[in-house]
């Protein structure tokens, strides 16, 4: 039999996310152990009752001392006090990345808490659910799923191909870009969309007594799908716009100024605009769908 690809990985935070990577990587033989750092004793407990992982706790000299992979899977808004509990008591050689849906920030508040001697190797898999916690992970969350790498100018290329192999091993497909470009990309796709279905939710929710009531009863699919979608982590996404700021304020300018052109179609009664912007938009829809069946 092969031997792994890591000897211990330890997983900084064990949530919807670690706990799918603690998952998939014993389903897969992909490190002889697995130990988990968390802050919350339940955390920890779950974790351990599971089985998911060897090891847990919050003392990070004996979690790490070991650890070949460590892959922090907290909130962003975390990863400072993360750098500062993992940094001194890394492995020399040991492999950091994250799975952090902003990558700037990452970068910014975790790196300069690593010693010269590992290797950081940022990532965020584009997989996900509405749901958190340990109990809420599962093996195959990564399979067909993108996961992009925003290494550094200058990183061991041997530790990008190790981060590469776990997530392929999980199914993954990878590309690699450059943080800002990430940052940028996910305001469109994932965070602009989320900050819509928070919205949207809560005018439903403002609105008085009756009307409340027969948006519960009569919520049609796309109403539903929202309230999906904003059941999300408050704390993950909290710590999403408060740390990609930039690049979701410009998108929410552009996406106000789109709104208002059709705010204003309808209002004049513009019945070609509101055709041809549907119809391209449908476009888009059946673009997705054919790149997925290539
Ligand atoms: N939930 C999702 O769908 C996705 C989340 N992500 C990203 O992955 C990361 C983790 O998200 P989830 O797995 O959903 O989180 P989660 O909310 O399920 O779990 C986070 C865990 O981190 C622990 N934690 C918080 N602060 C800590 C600290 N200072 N030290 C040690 N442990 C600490 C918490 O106790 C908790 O167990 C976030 O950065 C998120 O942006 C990325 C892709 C999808
Ligand atoms: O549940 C969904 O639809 C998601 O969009 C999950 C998700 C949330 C955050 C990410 O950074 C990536 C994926």
């Amino acid at each position: 039999m092969s031997s792994p690809l890591f000897g211990t990985i330890c997983l900084v935070g064990i949530g919807l996310i670690n706990s799918s990577i603690a998952r998939a990587a014993r389903l897969h033989g992909l490190a002889a152990r697995i130990v988990t750092l968390d802050a919350s004793e339940q955390a920890c407990e779950t974790a351990l009752r599971l089985g998911i992982v060897d090891a847990a706790g919050s003392d990070p000299a004996a979690l790490l001392a070991e650890a070949d992979l460590i892959m922090v899977g907290t909130p962003v808004g975390a990863m400072a006090a993360v750098g500062q509990a993992i940094g001194p008591h890394l492995k020399a050689g040991a492999i950091v990345s994250d799975v952090g849906s902003v990558k700037m920030a990452v970068v910014r508040d975790l790196l300069p808490h690593l010693p010269d001697t590992v290797h950081f190797v940022p990532g965020h898999p584009i997989a996900g659910t509405e749901h958190s916690g340990p109990e809420a992970g599962f093996a195959e969350l990564f399979q067909g799923r993108w996961c992009i790498l925003t290494p550094l100018p200058g990183t061991d290329p041997g530790a990008i191909d190790k981060v590469t192999q776990l997530w392929t091993a999980m199914g993954s497909m990878i590309e690699i870009m450059e943080p800002l470009h990430h940052d940028k990309v996910l305001a469109i796709t994932s965070h602009l969309p989320h900050l819509i279905a928070y919205t949207i939710v809560g005018t439903a929710s403002d609105l008085e007594g009756d009307m409340q009531q027969e948006v519960i009863k009569f919520s049609a699919s796309g109403f539903r799908d929202f309230t999906r979608i904003a059941a999300s982590d408050p704390i993950m996404w909290r710590d999403i716009f408060l740390n990609n700021k930039e690049a979701v304020l410009e998108i929410i300018q552009r996406f106000t100024e789109d709104l208002t052109a059709l705010q204003r179609a309808i209002r004049w009664g513009e019945a070609e605009t509101l055709e041809t912007h549907f119809r391209e938009t449908r476009a888009i829809r059946r673009a997705i769908i054919d790149a997925k069946q290539a």
